[in-house]
């Protein structure tokens, strides 16, 4: 039913990209924010400019982490460390906080002025996953999923969110850990084996397979090898849009 094994009774869904077309505006204020920071750095210290890469480094180090992981693990690939600071951190601040922060600054005032898009495919889904009884997730990394799912009205076909909010709250580690996917799975009532885990991020998919579920499929919005690498990094199935687990050609 619906793509997913008989025994499947709850789906857990990132939201940036799977349900929302919000992955491209993540992606499009880090590369904004990493580009200015690493030339301010190398006017500073005379090391030569490179500029962080939308469609290698996001991937790799920033999709699907929390804020703070993301800033920490691209930072890292360039053999930068920064202290970690405060959370609330103004956005000058050169700290995994500030910097994170300073891209909050740009992603809410590009969501502000152009507003959030949903994928229909998955919206489709949900309201037909919802019908057939499934019980139904949000788990995302992004501390701006109550906005996003108040804008789009996503909340009302969702019986649990665990967020960037929540993971704070509950000292829960971020994707790739399995951990907000187990805690979803939790609210939902449901074993981890009888959850379906739909995700975009190679964070997301390692964490669906590092957490057991029934099934993790993968989600490529992207095309080149991003299919292939969401297999390797543990979805058990990949579809461009969930349109096709409803018509059954996944
Ligand atoms: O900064 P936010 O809104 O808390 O989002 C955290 C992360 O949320 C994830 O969903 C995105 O893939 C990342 O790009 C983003 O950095």
């Amino acid at each position: 039913m619906l793509g997913l094994p008989d025994h499947v009774t709850a789906c857990l869904f990132d939201m940036d990209g799977v349900l929302t077309q919000t992955a491209t505006v993540h992606n499009a204020a880090w590369t904004e924010t990493f580009d200015d920071f690493l030339r301010r750095r190398s006017e500073r210290t005379g090391e030569p400019f490179t500029a962080f890469d939308p469609h290698s480094d996001y991937p790799k180090y920033v999709d699907g982490r929390t804020r703070a992981d993301g800033v920490r693990t691209f930072l890292a690939s360039r053999g930068i460390t920064l202290p970690d600071g405060d959370p609330d951190d103004p956005p000058e601040a050169d700290t995994v906080n500030g910097v994170g922060n300073r891209k909050n600054v740009i992603l809410v005032r590009r969501i502000k002025e152009d507003g959030v898009a949903v994928y229909d495919g998955s919206v489709d889904y949900l309201r037909a996953a919802r019908k057939a009884g499934l019980k139904t997730a949000v788990v995302s990394a992004s501390a701006n999923t109550p906005d996003i799912l108040r804008i789009t009205g996503l909340g009302d076909l969702l019986d649990a969110r665990v967020d960037g909010n929540v993971a704070r709250a509950e000292k829960l580690p971020g994707k790739p850990q399995p951990d907000t996917f187990l805690r979803g799975a939790e609210l939902l009532g449901v074993a981890p084996k009888d959850a379906a885990v739909f995700e975009d991020a190679l964070a997301g998919v390692a964490a669906g397979r590092a957490g057991n579920f029934g099934i993790v499929i993968g989600v490529d919005r992207v095309g080149g090898t991003h299919g292939a690498d969401l297999k390797t990094h543990g979805a058990d199935v990949v579809v461009r849009d969930l349109s096709e687990l409803l018509e059954g050609t996944a």
